[in-house]
């Protein structure tokens, strides 16, 4: 046989990635603009979101979703914040570090600005309540691809039978599909939010 069904699914997950990267990249200024401002609206209307005490996200890279206004708006409420930062010696996984308007910040070999390491501003991934997962695609299954490293991937893995950190999407419409070619390790996600959309999953 010259390709492995599971080959086949990995060029065709590929494939989705670059079409799908190349579209948010697209975005003009101002529609990331507009969209940061209503996704953050929309995600400030859950109450998992609003009862957190410990909140994980990410700086946008790539044309994501801006989590700018989101960012203000979670400190102004008082929400303490995080964001991953590539673990110093265990390849493909995370570590997350407090963030406020101090944290010093260096970027990381993709380009990401990310947290200088600190041990005092480490969090055990156990006691994020939520974490807010960047992504490449999503389908209507809430089933989530990111960049390919399975970064996210392990972090959630870990704790699947917990009820936290509760995993959320963030992304623009664009990045929805019908339906993503998954794998086993790939871990939905219970909530996913866009500039327009709440969409929820019983998974
Ligand atoms: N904003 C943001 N931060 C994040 C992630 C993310 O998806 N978005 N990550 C989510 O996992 C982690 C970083 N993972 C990443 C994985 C691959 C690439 C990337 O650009 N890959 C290039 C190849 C780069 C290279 O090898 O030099 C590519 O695919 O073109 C970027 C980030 C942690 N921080
Ligand atoms: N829980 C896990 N434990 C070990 N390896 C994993 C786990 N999850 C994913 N991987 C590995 O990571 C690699 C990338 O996975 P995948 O393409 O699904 O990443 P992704 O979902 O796009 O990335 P991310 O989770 O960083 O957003 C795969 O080779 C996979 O075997």
């Amino acid at each position: 046989m010259p390709f492995t069904p599971s080959e086949i699914a990995q060029t065709e997950r590929q494939s989705i990635r670059t079409q799908i990267r190349q579209a948010r990249r697209a975005l003009t200024a101002e529609q990331q603009s507009t969209y940061a401002t209503q996704a953050a609206k929309l995600m400030l209307t859950q109450p998992k979101i609003l009862e957190a005490k410990h909140l994980a996200l990410y700086l946008s890279n790539d044309g994501e979703l801006d989590t700018a206004p989101l960012i203000q708006a979670l400190w102004a409420l008082g929400i303490k914040l995080y964001l991953p930062r590539l673990h110093p010696f265990s390849q493909g996984n995370l570590i997350f570090m407090a963030y406020t308007p101090e944290t010093e910040m260096l970027k990381n070999s993709y380009g990401i600005a990310e947290p200088k390491l600190d041990i005092r501003g480490l969090i055990p991934s156990e006691k994020l309540d939520v974490i807010i997962t960047p992504l490449v695609a999503f389908d209507t299954q809430g089933n989530r691809m990111g960049m390919g490293g399975g970064y996210y991937d392990r972090t959630l893995a870990s704790h699947r039978s917990q009820d936290k950190p509760y995993p959320v999407g963030y992304a623009h419409d664009c990045q929805q599909l019908d339906s993503l070619p998954c794998e086993h390790w790939d871990v939905p996600l219970p909530l996913l939010i866009t500039p327009t959309q709440v969409l929820k999953f019983n998974i």
